[in-house]
This record gives C-alpha cells, structure tokens and sequence, in this order.
C-alpha cells in the first residue's frame, strides 16, 4: 500500500466504529493485577501486534477477547465471529483435517468451504490427512483454516509462528499478510519479535503494567523491507518501548546484526531462561 492509502485507510478507520472495545479491564491470579484497568479498541479490517515483556499479560488480554477465560472486571465489546490461532495448531487427532477445519460450523456448505479454505492456505493435497502426518507448518496452516473458515471479524494469533523454523515462519508471515488482505479481519497479533510486528502490522500496542504503555502506528508501505530507513526508525523505537538496549543486543548477537528477535523473555531473545540465543533466520 502507497504512504497516500495507508494514510487514507488510516483516516477512515479512525471514523469507523471499533469492531472490539474494551475498557477497564481488571484480571487478577491472586497475585496483583495481570490486567490493571486496560482500554483497548480495534478497528474494523486493521492489523494490530501486541508485545510486552514475558508475563505481562498479553496471552491473559488474548484470551480474555477470545472469551476462553471468566469475564473479567471492566466492559468488552465483540463480535460474535472470532477465531484464535495459539503457538501450538491444536488439530484434534482423530479427525481428519478437512474434519477439523470445519468442526463446530453448522452450515450446509460446510464441507465445500473447508475444502476453499484449505485450499486458500495451500493444503488441498492434505484434506484427508490425519493431523499427525502434517508437518508443522503444515499443521499451522490447517490451523489457520480452521480460523478462516469461520469468517472471524475479529482474527486473534497468540504466537502462531514461535514454534516454527525461520524459512516456515517467514511463509506463514506472509501467508498471513495475504489472507489479512483478502477478507479483512481485525487481527490483533501477540508476539515477541519487533520485526514480524513491523513487517505485518499497522500499528503496534506494547503492554506494561496490566495497561497499553504505548500505542505506535505503523504507517510503513507494503511490502516491507527491514533494511528500508523507515523500518530501522521505528524498530529502535519499538525496542526503546520495550526497554531492550539495541546496541546490548547486537554485541551479543552479532550475527543478527539488525536484531530481529526482541530480549523480552528472562534469559533470552525469546529462549527460555539459559537457553543459548540463536538466531531466528
Ligand atoms: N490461569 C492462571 N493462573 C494463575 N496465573 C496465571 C494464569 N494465567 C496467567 N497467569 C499469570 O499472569 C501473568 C501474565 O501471564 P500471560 O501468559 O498473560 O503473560 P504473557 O505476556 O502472555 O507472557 P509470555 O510472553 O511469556 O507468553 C503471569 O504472571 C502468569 O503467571
């Protein structure tokens, strides 16, 4: 999209009635508040990642809009038609894939648009297939099927490509990006890496304590290079945000010298505590 319709689409999503609303949202474990008065309102049809410091709430914020946890202290406002993609794909194993897909959909041409479905994400050849058979970024995809085929409004990815190897990733980055573009959900992404937000998203929240810290938008045309001005601009700006010392991270990955991952996990660019960094391409 051109710098002129990113600012249009901008301008007209700003007149347009959010598709989610919420506000005031408390959630507490019983160990202070995870979500401590949180506001949030999504746009129809835009593209939002959501990044925080490991614990900070995102995946309570995701579920919470997803409607799987008890409803919490505050208002929310959503639409009847979501769906949520986790880290893991989630297929049911004793169900085909076409089966999984379409599991729950009450509607006579059920089978036909899992199959439009599974074909959107490249995975007609595997309609029949049991869901151990896939690979993973297979399984991702059929995933993702399961999602479309409910026409969401409102398309929640907690993590989807974290357990993913790069090139698959990369894929599904851009997968994503296509399917955003052809039926316009809000998507509200939760990940822990700078550049797959400023890759996809148009505007980037970053949460800290139980609240939205920082609200950036993203106003960068498509496709999106990581080497181009505007994109370094607002990954130091993001990083900043997060509290990651950029020149920190490239002398301890100097591999990965335009620091892709972010430092927001204890031990580790997104590792688990004293696992060695690698680098995520
Ligand atoms: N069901 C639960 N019971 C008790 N504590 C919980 C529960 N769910 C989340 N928490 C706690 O709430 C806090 C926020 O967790 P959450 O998973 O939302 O964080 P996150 O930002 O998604 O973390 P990460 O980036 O590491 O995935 C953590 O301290 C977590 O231990």
């Amino acid at each position: 999209m051109s710098h002129t319709l990113s600012r249009i689409a901008a301008s007209q999503s700003t007149i347009d009635k959010p598709v989610v609303s919420v506000r005031g949202l408390v959630r507490n474990f019983g160990n202070g508040n995870v979500l401590d008065g949180l506001s949030l309102d999504l746009q129809p049809g835009s593209f939002t990642a959501l990044l925080g410091r490991s614990g900070c709430g995102k995946s309570t914020l995701l579920r919470t809009l997803a409607k799987l946890d008890p409803a919490p202290e505050g208002t929310v406002q959503l639409p009847e038609e979501r769906a949520v993609v986790f880290q893991e794909p989630r297929l049911v194993p004793w169900m085909r894939v076409l089966r999984n897909v379409t599991l729950g959909l009450r509607r006579p041409d059920a089978e036909a648009r899992g199959l439009a479905a599974l074909a959107e994400v490249g995975l007609s050849h595997r309609a029949r297939a049991w869901p151990l058979t896939l690979s993973g970024g297979e399984a991702q995809r059929a995933a993702l099927a399961r999602a479309l085929v409910r026409e969401p409004r409102l398309l929640l990815l907690d993590e989807p490509f974290a357990a993913l190897d790069a090139l698959t990733r990369m894929r599904m980055q851009g997968l994503v990006e296509t399917l955003w573009r052809a039926h316009a959900p809000a998507v509200l992404l939760v990940t822990h890496d700078v550049d797959e937000a400023l890759l996809l998203a148009d505007r980037a929240v970053v949460m800290a304590d139980g609240k939205i810290a920082a609200d950036i938008p993203i106003p960068l045309a498509r496709p999106r290079r990581h080497g181009d001005p505007g994109f370094i601009a607002l990954r130091s700006r993001l990083l900043a945000e997060l509290g990651v010392d950029e020149e920190h991270l490239a002398a301890r990955e100097p591999q990965r010298t335009e620091s892709r991952a972010i430092g927001v996990k204890p031990g580790g660019y997104g590792l688990p505590a004293g696992a060695a960094a690698a680098p995520s391409l």
